[in-house]
């Protein structure tokens, strides 16, 4: 089976090209998901998270306080990286055991991932789709979407990869700088060369 990766920055539209893929029936892994059903309350990454930043990250009912560790770990570098090498290897193998749960049952699978060429997730893919636009535009989307504040926006972003060095990894660009049905359109056709590649070197 095609594992393909689908990757962008914050606010790129991964969401929104997933919910495509997934219209033209194609299974979707989203990691984002994945990263907030690790963290639930008992889970073992949640005892390890309050450990490290104390009980004040947890909201009234239990929960991690999403804000809360946003804020926390996207103003101090030696946070994040505290948070990563405790829940990437975790996001990592349940992407693993979700990927082995869908063999056989399509062609291809979609992984949609914001850190997927950050993080050794790019290993899991073999084909990888990166959505662009220009940067201005994704922090307005993310803005407008989050009530989160540029500010925000542009600390998240400078914890990912550029632009420029996502385009150079990419296997086939998605422009999202247009309409949503532009958008729509591209991944038609995008599924139509995916599917030839599954059938062609994967004879599935
Ligand atoms: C810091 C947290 C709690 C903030 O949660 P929140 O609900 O506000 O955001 P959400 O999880 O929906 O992420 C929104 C976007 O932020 C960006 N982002 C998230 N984590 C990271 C990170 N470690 N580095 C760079 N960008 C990130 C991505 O573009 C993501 O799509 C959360 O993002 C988190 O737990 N991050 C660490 C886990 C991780 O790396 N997840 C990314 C998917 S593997
Ligand atoms: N072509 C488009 N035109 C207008 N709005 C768009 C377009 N593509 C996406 N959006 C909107 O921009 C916002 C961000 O898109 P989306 O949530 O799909 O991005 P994402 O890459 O999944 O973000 P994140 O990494 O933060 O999870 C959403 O509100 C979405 O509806």
């Amino acid at each position: 089976m095609l594992v393909v990766g689908l990757t962008g920055g914050i606010g790129s539209g991964k969401s929104a090209a997933s919910a495509q893929f997934e219209a033209l029936g194609r299974p979707i892994i989203d990691a984002d998901i994945i990263a907030r059903e690790v963290v639930e309350p008992g889970e073992a990454a949640l005892t390890r998270i309050v450990e490290h930043f104390g009980p004040a990250i947890l909201s009234d009912n239990g929960s991690l306080d999403r804000a809360h560790l946003r804020e926390t770990v996207f103003s101090d570098t030696k946070s994040r990286e505290w948070l990563e090498q405790l829940l990437h290897p975790i996001i990592r193998h349940r992407i693993m055991d979700k990927i082995d749960s869908y063999q056989g049952m399509s062609p291809f699978i979609i992984l949609a991932s914001p850190l997927l060429l950050e993080t050794d997730q790019h290993k899991m893919v073999d084909h990888v789709v990166v959505i662009d636009l220009p940067e201005n535009l994704q922090v307005e989307r993310a803005a407008s979407r989050d009530a989160n504040n540029e500010e925000q926006i542009k600390r998240i972003m400078a914890a990912q990869l550029s632009r420029q060095a996502r385009l150079d990894l990419a296997d086939s660009v998605l422009e999202n700088g247009s309409t949503l049905d532009n958008l729509k359109n591209q991944i038609k056709l995008l599924d139509i060369k995916l599917r030839e590649l599954a059938v062609n070197e994967y004879r599935v």
